[in-house]
C-alpha cells in the first residue's frame, strides 16, 4: 500500500528521496552506471516506413548477415525488425553482459502506445540483477487511442499518478519516471494535454520526467515551454534525442539555458539518411562525443545524460548490433581519449542519472 505523508510543501509520496524500480524502491546510491533511455521490450509498428521501390524483397526477408547493412540503413522499413518484444531471451543475455561490463541500471522508456510490458520488465530485473525503472504516460499522438484523445488533463493526470503510485496496465508494478512522453512536430492537441498532465503529475509526485521531442529544431523548446507553463519542474526533466534534433551549437546552448537535462541517446546509430526527416544528417558516435565535449566546455557537465535508445531488433548483438554495453565498452574509452575526464564520465553515467531519478 502507498504510504503518503503530508508536509507543508506538498503531499510527499513514500518515494521521496528514493528511486522507484520495477522491483520496488531503492536507495539512489544503488543505481550505479545508468543508461537513461533504453527499451527492453516494445513494438514500433507506428513508425513503419515503406521500403524504397525495389527493396520490398529485402524488407520481407528474414534478418540475415548478408542484409545487415541494408537493415542498418533502413531499420524502419523491415516490419519484423520493429518487434523488439519477440526478443526477451536475447535481451536477458544482453543485460547479463551489461552487468559484466559494469552497468547497474536501465531506464526503460516504453510508454502506452508502443506495447509496454511491465511483467516482462520485472522478470528481467529479477533474472539479471539490473535495476530497471519503468516509464508512465503516453507515446506520440499516432498511438493515442480515441479514449485517450477524449480524456481531460485531469483524467490523464490521475492515470499517470496512479501508474507511479499504484502500478500500471492492471499490475501492481509501479513506474519510476514519467515518459518517454511522445510529441510530434507540430505538437498535437492531444500531446499538449498529455504534457500538461505530465507537469501536474510531476508537481504532485516530485518525480523524474523524460520527453521525446518532435523531429524539428523548435520541438524541444516548445515542449519545455508547455511543461513550464503547466508548472512542471524543468530541472527534473530530460530532453531526449538531441543528437537528431539540435545541430547548431548556438541553438543548442539557447536550449540548454532552459534548464532541462540534455540527452544524447542514439549512441550506436550510424545511418546516412534519417528516414523520418531527410533534411537531417545523422551524427556519428564520434560527433556525439564531440557534442558532449562541447557541452562540458560550456559548463553543462551536470546536465548531460547518454544512452543507446535500443528500440529495434537489429541493434541487439544477436543480430550483429552494438547491444546495451556499447557505451561502457567503446564510448567511454573514446570520451577519455578526447579529453573528457573520468570524473566527468562518472557524472554523466552515475551522478546525473542518480540526481534525476531520485524523487523529491
Ligand atoms: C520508441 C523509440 C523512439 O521513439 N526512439 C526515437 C527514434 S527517433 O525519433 O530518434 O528516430
Amino acid at each position: 500500500m502507498t504510504n503518503i505523508k503530508k508536509t507543508g510543501r506538498r503531499t510527499m509520496p513514500e518515494q521521496s528521496g528514493k528511486v522507484q524500480t520495477v522491483l520496488g524502491l531503492i536507495e539512489p546510491g544503488q543505481l550505479g552506471r545508468t543508461m537513461t533511455h533504453e527499451h527492453l521490450t516494445m513494438t514500433f509498428e507506428c513508425s513503419h516506413v515503406p521500403p524504397a521501390p525495389g527493396d520490398e524483397g529485402l524488407a520481407a526477408a528474414p534478418i540475415e548477415m548478408k542484409h545487415l547493412h541494408w537493415l542498418q540503413q533502413n531499420p524502419y522499413s523491415h516490419s519484423e525488425n520493429l518487434l523488439l518484444n519477440q526478443e526477451i531471451e536475447a535481451v536477458k543475455e544482453e543485460l547479463l553482459c551489461y552487468r559484466k561490463a559494469g552497468g547497474g541500471s536501465i531506464v526503460e522508456n516504453t510508454t502506452t502506445g508502443i506495447t509496454r510490458n511491465l511483467p516482462v520488465l520485472r522478470k528481467l530485473a529479477k533474472e539479471t540483477g539490473v535495476h530497471i525503472i519503468a516509464g508512465a504516460g503516453y507515446y506520440v499522438d499516432v498511438t493515442h487511442s480515441d479514449e485517450t484523445r477524449k480524456m481531460t488533463v485531469e483524467k490523464l493526470t490521475d492515470i499517470i499518478v496512479s501508474e507511479v503510485l499504484h502500478g500500471a496496465d492492471g499490475t501492481d508494478i509501479r513506474c519510476g519516471v514519467i515518459g518517454e512522453i511522445g510529441t510530434s512536430w507540430p505538437i498535437t492537441e492531444s500531446e499538449k494535454k498529455v504534457l500538461r498532465a505530465t507537469a501536474h503529475a510531476q508537481t504532485q509526485l516530485g518525480c523524474p520526467v523524460i520527453i521525446h521531442p518532435g523531429r524539428n529544431k523548435a520541438a524541444p523548446g516548445e515542449a519545455i515551454r508547455i511543461l513550464q507553463e503547466a508548472g512542471g519542474n524543468i530541472s527534473k526533466t530530460v530532453m531526449s534525442h538531441l543528437d537528431r534534433t539540435l545541430f547548431d551549437q548556438q541553438e543548442l546552448l539557447e536550449f540548454a539555458k532552459m534548464g532541462s537535462y540534455l540527452e544524447y541517446d542514439l549512441f550506436g546509430t550510424e545511418m546516412l539518411n534519417y528516414p523520418f526527416n531527410l533534411d537531417v544528417d545523422m551524427p556519428s558516435d564520434s560527433q556525439r562525443v564531440q557534442a558532449l565535449a562541447f557541452l562540458i566546455r560550456e559548463g553543462y557537465e551536470d546536465r548531460i545524460l547518454i544512452a543507446h535508445d535500443i528500440h529495434t531488433k537489429h541493434r541487439l548483438t544477436k543480430y550483429g548490433g552494438h547491444g546495451f554495453s556499447h557505451i561502457l565498452k567503446n564510448i567511454v574509452p573514446k570520451m577519455l581519449s578526447r579529453g573528457i575526464t573520468q570524473n566527468q564520465v562518472d557524472k554523466i553515467l552515475i551522478e546525473n542519472p542518480k540526481q534525476w531519478l531520485t524523487f523529491k
